[in-house]
This record gives C-alpha cells, sequence and structure tokens, in this order.
C-alpha cells in the first residue's frame, strides 16, 4: 500500500507553489516559486526500502541530504512553535531530553513522508503526514478501542514569508485532504479520514483546520469547565472555559 500512497502523494501534492505580490499601485509584481521535494522515512525491510528516484527520496539512502531536510524542517517548527514544545515537552514526551531531540527522533518514525517547498535553497513550507491506524476518532465508541486506518497530519508549517497567501490552505486542503485523502478512500472503504493534533492555544492553525471541516475527535482532550471562583470581594466570577494543551482533531470521509 506504501508505494500506491506515495504515487498518489506525487500525483496531488503540486511541483510547485506560486503566489504573487503586488506592491499598493500595481506596478510591481513579483512571483514567488517554491519546488517540491519528497521524502520518505522508510520501514525496516518493508516495501519502502525500495523506493528512491527523483519523484522520491529515500532518507535512508542519502541521510546526509535527508539530515538537511529534517534540520531545516525542525528549525522552523522551533521558529513557530519552539516557545510552546519548551514548556510542553515534559508532557508530551515524558522525559527531560530536549523538546528537539525527541522531536527529531519522533520526525524519523518509519513511514512518515514528507513533501517540503523550497525557494533559493530555504525551506518555505512543508507537511509531514502518516498512513497509519489511530485510535479515539471514531463516534460512539466510547472506549476509543476501534482502530481505524487513517492519514495523520505530523506537521504542517509555512514560513513566515509565505504566509497568507493560500499555501497552507492549498496543501492541506486541496492536496492532502481534497486530493490525496478521497483517493485512499477509493481504494480502500475502511479507510477513516486524515486526522492531527494541534495545540489548543495554536488558533491559527485551528481556525484553518476548523474551516476546511476538521472537527474535535470524540478521543480529544476537551476544554476544561467554566468555573465559579470567588473573587476577592467574596463574589463569585465565571471562570471562561480553557483549551487544553492539544487537541486532537479529525476530517470524516464517509
Ligand atoms: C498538525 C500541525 O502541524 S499543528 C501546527 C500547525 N502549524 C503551525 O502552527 C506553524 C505556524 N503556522 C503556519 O505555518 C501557518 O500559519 C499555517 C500552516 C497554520 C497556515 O498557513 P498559511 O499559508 O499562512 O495559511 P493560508 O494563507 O492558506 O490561510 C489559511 C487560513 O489560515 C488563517 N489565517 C491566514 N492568515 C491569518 C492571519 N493573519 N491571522 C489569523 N488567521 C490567518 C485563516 O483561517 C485562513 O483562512 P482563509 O483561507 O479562509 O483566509
Amino acid at each position: 500500500m506504501f508505494k500506491k500512497f506515495l504515487s498518489i502523494c506525487i500525483d496531488e501534492f503540486p511541483e510547485t507553489l506560486e503566489y504573487t505580490e503586488s506592491n499598493e499601485n500595481a506596478t510591481v509584481v513579483t512571483t514567488t516559486v517554491l519546488k517540491r521535494e519528497i521524502m520518505c522515512i522508510p520501514e525496516e525491510n518493508g516495501e519502502v526500502d525500495s523506493i528512491d528516484g527523483p519523484q522520491c527520496t529515500n532518507y535512508n539512502l542519502h541521510k546526509s541530504h535527508g539530515d538537511h531536510v529534517l534540520d531545516s524542517c525542525v528549525q522552523l517548527v522551533d521558529e513557530h512553535l519552539g516557545d510552546k514544545y519548551r514548556r510542553a515537552s515534559r508532557t508530551i514526551y515524558g522525559n527531560r531530553i530536549p523538546w528537539k531531540t525527541n522531536k527529531l527522533a519522533e520526525m524519523k518514525s518509519a513511514g512518515l513522508l514528507y513533501v517540503s517547498y523550497w525557494g533559493n535553497g530555504a525551506l518555505g513550507a512543508f507537511a509531514s503526514f502518516m498512513l497509519t491506524e489511530e485510535t479515539g476518532l471514531v463516534e460512539g465508541d466510547a472506549a476509543h478501542e476501534v482502530s481505524v486506518p487513517v492519514i495523520y497530519l505530523y506537521e504542517i508549517h509555512v514560513a513566515h514569508a509565505h504566509r497568507g497567501h493560500g499555501l497552507g490552505r492549498r496543501l492541506l486542503e486541496r492536496a492532502l485532504c481534497e486530493g490525496v485523502a478521497r483517493r485512499v478512500r477509493r481504494v480502500r472503504c475502511d479507510f477513516f479520514g486524515v486526522a492531527l493534533t494541534v495545540f489548543g492555544d495554536n488558533t491559527r492553525a485551528r481556525r484553518l483546520y476548523e474551516a476546511i471541516g476538521f472537527c474535535r475527535a470524540p478521543g480529544s482532550p476537551a476544554p476544561a469547565a467554566p468555573a465559579l471562583r470567588p473573587t476577592r470581594h467574596g463574589r463569585k466570577r465565571v471562570v471562561v472555559a480553557r483549551d487544553p494543551l492539544y487537541y486532537v482533531y479529525c476530517l470524516h470521509m464517509p
């Protein structure tokens, strides 16, 4: 299935991401073009081992280039979410190891695909995801035991310089959800859809996911219920619901 999945991704993710910007009088128009690179983290002795070529780099066969890609990705994650990871690392990873070390180890999980976009040698955007199985997504499964095939989105990042031009939506909505996931659904009738984890206070990313149609998964942490707290003068005040550390979102494709 991995080879089929990869060929769908190669078809559905655009080879370039392009956008134009103009100055106030529209006299100068600049076009930015970012070029695609796809890399896979192979499973040991799996069919992914045989994958390598101009359309997809096999991390195991090109470690030094692969490490450059992963270092650039983790650098972007640090720029965007480093503060949140530093604060939450022990809760997320359950150890005292620096978050970037944990993140890099996670980023080498077998089966992950990286679709990255580059301009002038710099990483402009990337999405990493895996075709896997996940629990906690099925409505009515109170024990969160039912495991379903999903595309799990590990990361989506657009560098500051390229934000607000529709690239995030282009990659997630058009390429991954409407493109890749719809096609996987056609060949696997038990396929659930797309799932992801997002920090509770990452409102910009959450707005994007909700605009595309993602909902909080049944097994996701929920906001703490509003509570009544006494003020210094003895009167009660309502504390508004607080976001948990993270939410799990999913997009079901029945
Ligand atoms: C699974 C995970 O990876 S969770 C972590 C997600 N990644 C991050 O938080 C990293 C930092 N953020 C980013 O990289 C980017 O902001 C992304 C990926 C969330 C969005 O990428 P962009 O290319 O900027 O988004 P795009 O231009 O496609 O806009 C999509 C939506 O984002 C939101 N958005 C865009 N610009 C803004 C802004 N200035 N302020 C608030 N929301 C905005 C809007 O909801 C917009 O919806 P619209 O298409 O209806 O206008």
